[in-house]
């Protein structure tokens, strides 16, 4: 048995996820049981600085490095926190910030940049700190996400159910799942990609209407209270992402601040009140979602188990549910996994992969060569 902190800030730039886990088995047989669980919030200046460089803002290679070095000092601070009261770990994972990603095209692999270094995280915690998990898997290839679906299949992998494990953070993305009768077929079959806007579009759009008092439609409560309109989530389906065939991928550089101008400048001419809008934008994630479904998966699944802070909203999964004429949408939490700390539990089965010497990626999710080991290990 291991004792590994994972520590994870997404594309909704919220905070830090810290898991305390401990850790054993391998893939099939892998077990992990979570002992403590917090998302620490940025300092408010930090997360402007990190939002501003993702919507492109320029900074000297000097100010980047203190950036990094910024996000890395909040991470430590995390991965000590969340040990508290509890026998230390031996080894951390950390996923950093994603600042950058850029999806491989033909002859171009892509580019994928989390801030938050490795190196500083291991001094300071005196723990070995495995981090820069993408890069190993766009060097040969792939998209360098999403990495969760490994995980997913060790954990939520069903004997009878098919299942799509859904997350709903910043981005969407989606892990589809096939019966798992024998330990021989495990992978067999196994799909997943970014299916596209997760929240980011409702929380940008929260923040500009409530002129920064709120930072996300809580419970989906102003969604609820509005009317999506079909005309426009139709019209903005066609983007051309939600047609692209996976392996795909996604960030804040395509479902940027200046796309929901766009889109919010095109809901003028229906008349839409605020509430309308927050609710057409929340209708598009669920279709967005259930349109990736029906276009990419051999079949729609029996069941949907949600993960990430956009399972918290109740209109959001209703409407999902709508999308996806009526198959059961539960949370991870309901088959046993915490739904909120699914992605930092998965960045310490990553550490503890590259520990072992286990590949972490799937090269039928990611569109990699091969399958590959993760990331890299900074001693203290
Ligand atoms: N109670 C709630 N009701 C509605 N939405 C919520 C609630 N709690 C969290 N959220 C949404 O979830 C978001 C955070 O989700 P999460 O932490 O899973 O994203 P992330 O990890 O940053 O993103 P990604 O998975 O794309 O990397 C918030 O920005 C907010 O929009
Ligand atoms: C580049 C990057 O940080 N991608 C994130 C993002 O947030 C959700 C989606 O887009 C997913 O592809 C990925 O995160 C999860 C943890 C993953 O790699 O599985």
């Amino acid at each position: 048995m291991t004792r590994v902190v994972g520590l994870m800030s997404g594309t909704s730039v919220d905070g830090i996820d810290a898991a305390l886990v401990n850790i054993c088995g391998q893939e099939i047989d892998l077990e992990v049981n979570l002992l403590a669980f917090e998302t620490y919030s940025y300092p408010a200046d930090l997360r402007e600085q990190i939002l501003a460089v993702c919507a492109g803002e320029r900074l000297t290679v000097e100010q980047l490095a203190k950036l990094d070095d910024a996000i890395a000092t909040a991470f430590t601070q995390a991965a000590l926190n969340i040990q508290q009261g509890h026998s230390p770990a031996t080894l951390i994972g950390s996923h950093g910030q994603t600042v950058f990603h850029r999806p491989p095209m033909p002859d171009i692999l892509g580019y994928s940049l989390q801030l938050g270094r490795g190196e500083l995280i291991a001094q300071r915690t005196n723990i070995a700190t495995i981090s820069n998990f993408r890069a190993a898997d766009l060097a040969i290839g792939g998209q360098g996400a999403p990495l969760v679906p490994k995980v997913d299949l060790c954990l939520l992998s069903d004997a009878q159910q098919s299942r799509c494990v859904q997350n709903i953070g910043g981005m969407g993305n989606v892990t589809f799942l096939p019966p798992l009768k024998t330990p021989e077929q495990l992978g067999v079959g196994v799909q997943g990609w970014d299916t596209g806007p997760g929240n980011v579009l409702i929380d940008l759009a929260v923040q500009q209407f409530s002129d920064g008092q709120q930072t996300y439609d809580r419970d989906g409560a102003w969604a609820a209270s509005g009317t999506p309109c079909q005309a426009l989530v139709d019209q903005w389906l066609t983007h051309p992402f939600f047609a692209e065939p996976p392996p795909k991928s996604t960030g804040r550089e395509l479902f940027s601040p200046q796309y929901l101008q766009s889109r919010l400048q095109e809901a003028q001419a229906h008349q839409l009140s605020e509430a309308d809008i927050i609710a057409t934008l929340t209708e598009l994630t669920a279709a967005s979602i259930a349109l990736n479904y029906t276009q990419f998966l051999p079949q729609l699944p029996d069941q949907v188990l949600l993960a990430g802070g956009g399972s918290l909203n109740h209109y959001l999964r209703q409407r999902l549910t709508l999308r996806l004429g009526g198959i059961p949408v539960l949370t991870t939490d309901e088959v046993g996994l915490n739904a909120d700390a699914k992605e930092a539990i998965a960045f310490a089965v990553l550490a503890y992969w590259h520990h072992h010497q286990i590949p972490g990626n799937l090269p039928a999710v990611t569109g990699a060569k091969r399958s590959t080991l993760l990331g890299t290990c900074h001693e203290p």
